[in-house]
């Protein structure tokens, strides 16, 4: 929602200025449609690699602050937000509780996530996660908000069909 630009720098700004975590990597922005509620307007997407002393849950707690900082709000699932950071990797570890699954469940079925994530990380960052090529995916353009093609119909994930 809003300036959309905007929040992901704010976020970057202060996920960077978070004690102990400082970023490494930034994938490009993607302008992509939206999913799973998609009466709303298209989102903003990257990913971003930090180098942590914190452990996943500390991280985790300290994106949620940043998000309530820059206005989020929960109301319609998966609707129109400021900001969301998840955290879809850390270390390559299998976690799952109430609070934190690791990695993110989203991950495998969002292009929007596995491409700026392919940008930034090895194909093996993530486990059980197939790489792009075998998902039908490529990428388009270098510099600005990039774009993808699927070799094959679409779902309605953006990935392609099986
Ligand atoms: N890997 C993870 N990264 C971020 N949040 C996670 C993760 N695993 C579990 N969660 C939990 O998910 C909760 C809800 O997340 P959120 O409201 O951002 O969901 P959403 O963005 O609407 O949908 P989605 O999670 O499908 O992207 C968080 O409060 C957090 O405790
Ligand atoms: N394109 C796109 N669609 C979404 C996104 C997102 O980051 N990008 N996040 C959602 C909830 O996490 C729901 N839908």
């Amino acid at each position: 929602m809003g300036n959309r630009e905007q929040y992901l720098q704010e976020g970057i700004r202060l996920l960077n200025r978070t004690p102990d975590v400082r970023i490494t990597r930034k994938s490009s922005v993607y302008e992509t449609d939206p999913f799973g509620f998609t009466d709303q307007d298209p989102f903003l997407n990257m990913a971003v690699e930090v180098q942590t002393g914190l452990s996943a849950l500390e991280l985790l707690h300290r994106m949620l602050e940043i998000e309530l900082k820059l206005g989020r709000k929960r109301e319609v699932r998966w609707g129109p937000r400021t900001l969301d950071l998840d955290l879809l990797s850390y270390n390559r570890q299998i976690w799952t509780s109430p609070e934190l699954i690791l990695p993110h469940p989203g991950v495998k079925e969002r292009a929007f996530v596995l491409i700026p994530l392919q940008e930034i990380a090895p194909d093996d960052a993530i486990p059980g996660i197939p790489s792009l090529a075998q998902h039908g995916l490529s990428l388009q353009g270098k510099e600005g908000v990039r774009k993808w093609t699927t070799t094959s119909s679409p779902n309605e994930s953006g990935l392609s069909g099986s």
